[in-house]
């Protein structure tokens, strides 16, 4: 099922879900880049003012040092407030790639590693991050603040103006060129680094096979090289950031001398660039708060641009297409009607990709309260069984029932009551011993886990750990075996219906074997059961066996 969305979708949401802090955001900004123009005017009065031996009214000195904080209040308000908006969609879209993830198919997370699903929640979501703290809403406030400074420029001096109009996008390029390079030299330092943060624990590791081997001088020569490397990145990024300052200072000192000389010279030119001494003095005020937004704009557009690749990838993860949407109505105190048989696989055809058909024209029934094993050579495809069972997957061609109903049409909430998968390793949640076995559902109450844990013969191993039931699980806890033992608990707290059982003795002992086949015959009693098996000898219960790989049985 195909779906559209997006970060602009989740933009809009958050937008609409906050429209008092946009509106606040806005008025903030205007008010940062209205006040960062105001206090040279005042500035120009009070020199006018000095310049022709007039006293300067207290208000006037009020007023310009009021401004003053006023902007600089204003322009703290709005980082935050960019920061706040920022971490809004941070958290917005977070929550619905979170979302979506849970939307998703199983053949998805088959086709992409965790890994780099992993990267996209982290990396990718950061770099939006910035693109709204350090991007596109700082880029236009300091681009309206460049253009509001050369509005008043042109508007003091007509001469000035026209300078500044070709010296501004002059600085703008110098100033990309120095982050272009300053970047460069950032990126080989980072991977340099990550290098050298590489080849320590590798040296440590394999310190044993590098002493008797005598490859010493080889792996020392590898760090030189690696710090060698990240000293000449850095050299040059300090380089560049060393040059850049006394060259924008360099400039606008230039432009600043250029005004004054014409300002001096007679006739015409005095008549262009004709300013009074107070004018001057904010000319140069306003000359030097162009240099800051310029500077800043390079790095948002840095920013937007690696944010770029970033907005894709999460636009993509965003529009994987979803899993079928399951009817509600299917759900609750079991409206599934209770036909017979169980389960019934009525020539079902199944491959992951089109090259290899793993299950061709399968068919099977299984009664209410039988026991199943399910045997065939390895890759026969009875694992795939169990997935289309639990409706992970779909089937290409037939159909696959539980209850008269196809297993992908039942909702998830319904699937823990109807279905207890035992896995051949156990796959621990973070948290305490009861969540093990409830994995925090709260229709499971402390009762049915305890009796879960007896029906295994775990209650007192359990009783017997530090806080019991609330013992925070971690991996030397427990045996292989008690773990498996965990993992059947955790298939029966909700009483399931049918319990499907993969290999659940495969890498055990035979004395921990016998105790899961013990703890497991209580447990799939008055139950209908699946189970893959390899050892027939498993069969504790009167077990019919499916051959997968043959045709209809
Ligand atoms: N997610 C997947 N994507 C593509 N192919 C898969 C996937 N999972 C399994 N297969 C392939 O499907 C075939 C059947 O796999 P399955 O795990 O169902 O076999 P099995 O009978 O359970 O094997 P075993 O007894 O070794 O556990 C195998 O060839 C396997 O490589």
């Amino acid at each position: 099922m195909k779906n559209k969305n997006s970060l602009g979708s989740v933009l809009r949401k958050i937008i609409s879900s906050s429209k008092w802090m946009t509106l606040t955001t806005v008025i903030i900004i205007a008010g940062a880049i209205a006040t960062a123009l105001l206090p040279p005017l005042v500035l120009e009065r009070i020199v006018n003012r000095l310049t022709a031996h007039q006293p300067i009214p207290l208000y006037l000195a009020l007023i310009y040092f009021g401004l003053l904080a006023l902007s600089g209040l204003l322009e703290s308000g709005q980082n935050v407030m960019i920061t706040v908006f920022g971490q809004k969609v941070t958290h917005g879209l977070r929550s619905e790639m979170c979302a979506k993830l849970q939307r998703l198919p199983a053949a998805y997370f088959a086709r992409h590693e965790a890994g780099k699903t992993t990267s996209r929640f982290v990396n990718d979501v950061d770099v939006v991050d910035s693109l709204f703290t350090n991007g596109i809403i700082s880029m236009f406030a300091d681009a309206c603040k460049v253009l509001s400074i050369l509005a008043v420029i042109f508007y003091k001096s007509l001469g000035l103006g026209i300078l500044m109009l070709w010296v501004t996008p002059l600085l703008f390029v110098m100033t990309r060129l120095f982050q272009k390079r300053i970047l460069k030299a950032q990126l080989a330092n980072r991977a340099a680094v990550g290098n050298v943060n590489n080849h320590v624990p590798e040296t440590i590791r394999t310190i044993r096979m590098i002493r008797t081997l005598f490859r010493q001088k080889y792996m020392e020569q590898k760090y030189d090289d690696y710090i060698e490397e990240s000293y000449h990145a850095t050299d040059k990024s300090n380089l560049y950031d060393s040059i850049y300052s006394p060259i924008v200072i360099f400039i606008s000192s230039c432009v600043i001398a250029v005004m004054m000389i014409c300002a001096a010279l007679g006739g015409q030119v005095q008549q262009f660039f004709g300013v009074t001494v107070g004018t001057a003095v904010a000319i140069i005020a306003y000359v030097n708060k162009v240099f800051d937004p310029l500077e800043s704009i390079g790095m948002e557009i840095q920013n937007i641009q690696s944010a770029v690749a970033g907005v894709k990838r999460i636009n993509e993860f965003l529009n994987e297409p979803e899993r079928e949407k399951t009817d509600e109505s299917v759900t609750g105190k079991g409206p599934i009607p209770n036909t017979k048989p169980c389960i019934c696989f009525d020539h079902v055809s199944f491959c992951y990709d089109k090259e290899n058909t793993v299950l061709n024209d399968l068919c099977f029934k299984v009664e209410s309260d039988e026991a199943v094993t399910l045997v065939g050579r390895t890759g026969a495809g009875k694992s795939t069984i169990f997935r289309l069972l639990l409706g992970l997957y779909c089937p290409n061609e037939g159909r696959v029932l539980v209850d008269g109903v196809e297993a992908s049409k039942i909702p998830d909430t319904r699937k823990r009551k109807l279905f207890g998968y035992v896995e051949q390793s156990f796959h621990s949640v973070s948290g305490t011993m009861a969540e093990q076995i409830s994995l925090f559902d709260p229709a499971i109450s402390q009762k049915q886990v305890e009796d879960a844990a007896r029906l295994v013969g775990l209650h007192e191993s359990i009783l017997a750990l530090p806080e019991g039931y609330n013992t925070p699980v971690e991996k030397a806890i427990f045996s292989q075996g008690q773990f498996q033992l965990l993992s059947i608990a955790r298939a029966v707290a909700a009483s399931p219906e049918i319990l499907l059982l993969d290999e659940i003795t495969a890498s055990l002992d035979s004395d921990t074997e016998r105790r899961i086949l013990d703890a497991l015959e209580r447990a799939c009693e008055g139950r209908t059961v699946l189970s893959i098996s390899h050892r027939l000898h498993v069969n504790t219960r009167n077990y019919r066996i499916i051959e997968i790989g043959s045709k209809c049985l």
